[in-house]
């Protein structure tokens, strides 16, 4: 079965800081565990979500975090209307990683909105201790670029549905925008740029 994609959406973040974990919790509704088996290449999922009265189906990229992946990477994010960009809250140097995606992404993908991501956070909810990335330091970042932020746990779901319906709904109203101020047409439809950016972003992969 094909389904349409309206809104082409890439995970993008450091090795195992849970980009994965996060889509299977979003689309599949479960948590996997056992040993972590690391992205190879990227993999894709769709997924139809309501937003009011219209129903937006996001098509999601779930890339290699692993730095030899990321050349890879960088194919994914072609094209993307909304990037989820991945850090571990118990790992600092994940924030460090974050940074360098979110400039990748301002710099190649200027219609790409930017959300940043906390994962892990279950296990501050546990230990405090654990925090290694400060709440208000992301805050600050995420006002500086002009992106959402938001804190989740896929481990127990605490903000998972949150951050996709966000990305869903900010898809919507600036479609709707480009619908009614430009040309009567809705010029994001497809989230593809044209025609070759879709082939490449809907091949399947591994
Ligand atoms: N406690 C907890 N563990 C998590 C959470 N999300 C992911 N993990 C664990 O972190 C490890 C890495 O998760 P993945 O989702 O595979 O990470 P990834 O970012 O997709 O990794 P790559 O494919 O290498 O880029 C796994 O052992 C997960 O079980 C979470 O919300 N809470």
């Amino acid at each position: 079965m094909t389904m349409r994609v309206d809104a082409k959406v890439v995970m993008l973040g450091k090795e195992s800081v849970g980009k994965t974990s996060l889509v299977e919790r979003y689309v599949h509704h479960r948590f996997l565990v056992g040993p972590y088996q690391n992205t190879i290449g990227a993999a894709f999922v769709a997924k139809p979500i309501q937003v009011g009265d219209k129903v937006v189906t996001l098509g999601i990229w779930d890339t290699a975090g692993s730095e030899r992946y990321e050349a890879m990477s960088r194919i994914y994010y072609r094209g993307a209307r909304a990037a989820i960009v991945c850090y571990d809250l118990t790992d600092t140097s994940s924030f460090q990683r974050a940074k360098f995606w979110v400039k990748e992404v301002q710099n190649c993908e200027e219609h790409c909105k930017i959300y940043l991501c906390g994962t892990k956070v279950d296990l501050i909810e546990s230990d405090r201790g654990l925090r290694q990335v400060d709440y208000h330091d992301v805050q600050d970042f995420a006002d500086e670029i002009g992106a959402q932020h938001f804190e989740t746990s896929s481990k127990t779901g605490n903000n998972v549905d949150e951050l996709f319906q966000k990305v869903a709904e900010d898809f919507n109203s600036i479609s709707f925008q480009f619908m009614t101020e430009e040309t009567g047409q809705n010029t994001c439809q497809g989230g593809y740029r044209n025609e070759a950016d879709k082939k490449i972003a809907l091949q399947p992969h591994f």
